[in-house]
């Protein structure tokens, strides 16, 4: 849906973005990770042509951005952005609905956008529709930006460090609400960040740059076991990498199904991931555990010597 061929930036001498090619699919989320400098910002950009690319093409649907007229890009485009944005002496309901009324919606259309927005992203009316954005929290702030970004109903979704102001907590719960909306909504979605634990847990599709380049792109478990080089497996986390990985793998994925032995005390969801189910067994010093359904009834048991890959199980 979204294709880059060969896509240079330069501003004067510097170049910011180096021969660049990249393709996200629809419905696909693509997370650009990398340094500081190192252009993911840039090119988020000129998707949206906040900034002319100097060479090669960018397309989306196979049409040339050039070819659209610049409103009807960015009408398709919904844009979030770390500082938000949001204009200060506005209310909530009047930032979220700023698009639609743009393009001249009727008033009762407009207002039923934003109602429906707010809750989507968990924002109740009567608490927030009539708040300015300096009497939000970071993480309120973020959802009204987001829900902006989401007012005309874009096809993509551009966001550039939306959550890279926020504490660990708001932050991930926000990565799960964006990949549940977006199961939902099947947006494409490219993603900026520098954060690799976000990327990872974001990503369908991984882009990691440096110095304007990309240096590897695919799926992140692709990446965390055969990085390109020693840049991509020390951004990956070096050692840390076997946690990186287990973070992306669900523990039903390992399980062996109920034996004759005793259920082990400790349980564990289907659904947590491998690193859940170790940090389980260091804390309650266990080497098996029962895993669990949804409704708390045994599926099977995870132990330790698969958990980490040994295949044969005594
Ligand atoms: N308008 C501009 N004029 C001149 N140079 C620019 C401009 N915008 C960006 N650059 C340069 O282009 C390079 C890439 O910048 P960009 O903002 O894309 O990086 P980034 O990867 O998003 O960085 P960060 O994570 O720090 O936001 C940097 O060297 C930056 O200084």
């Amino acid at each position: 849906m979204i294709d880059l061929i060969h896509v240079t930036k330069r501003f004067g001498d510097a170049v910011a973005v180096d021969d660049i090619s990249l393709s996200v699919a629809r419905g696909e989320l693509c997370v650009l990770v990398g340094t500081s400098g190192c252009g993911k910002s840039t090119t988020l950009r000129m998707i949206n042509r906040l900034i002319e690319h100097s060479e090669g093409e960018i397309h989306i649907d196979d049409q040339q951005i050039r070819a659209f007229r610049e409103e009807t890009l960015r009408r398709r485009m919904g844009y979030a952005i770390q500082s938000t944005g949001l204009f200060p002496h506005w209310t909530v309901a009047r930032n979220i609905g700023l698009v639609p009324r743009l393009l001249k919606w009727p008033k009762a259309k407009v207002q039923a956008r934003v109602e429906e927005l707010m809750a989507l992203l968990g924002l109740a009316m009567e608490a927030f529709a009539g708040k300015y954005p300096h009497q939000l929290s970071g993480g309120q702030a973020q959802r009204v930006g987001v829900a902006r970004a989401l007012a005309a109903d874009p096809d993509i979704l551009l966001m550039d460090e939306p959550f890279g102001a926020l504490d660990p907590i708001t932050r991930q719960s926000l990565q799960d609400e964006l990949r549940e909306l977006q199961s939902r909504l099947h947006k494409t979605i490219v993603f900026v960040t520098h954060d690799m634990d976000e990327a990872l847990r974001l990503a369908d599709h991984l882009v990691v740059m440096h110095q304007g380049r990309i240096v590897q792109q695919g799926r992140p478990l692709a990446l965390l076991r055969e990085p390109a080089d020693g840049f991509v497996e020390s951004l990956l986390g070096g050692e840390d990498r076997g946690l990186k990985e287990a973070a992306l793998l669900p523990v039903s994925q390992r399980m062996l199904p109920l034996g004759p032995r005793l259920l082990a005390r400790e349980r564990i969801g289907q659904h947590a991931s491998l690193r859940e189910a170790l940090s389980v067994m260091l804390w309650r010093h266990a080497e098996r555990l029962t895993v669990v359904d949804d409704d708390d009834l045994p599926v099977g048991e995870l132990s330790l010597r698969r958990l980490v890959g040994v295949r044969s199980d005594e």
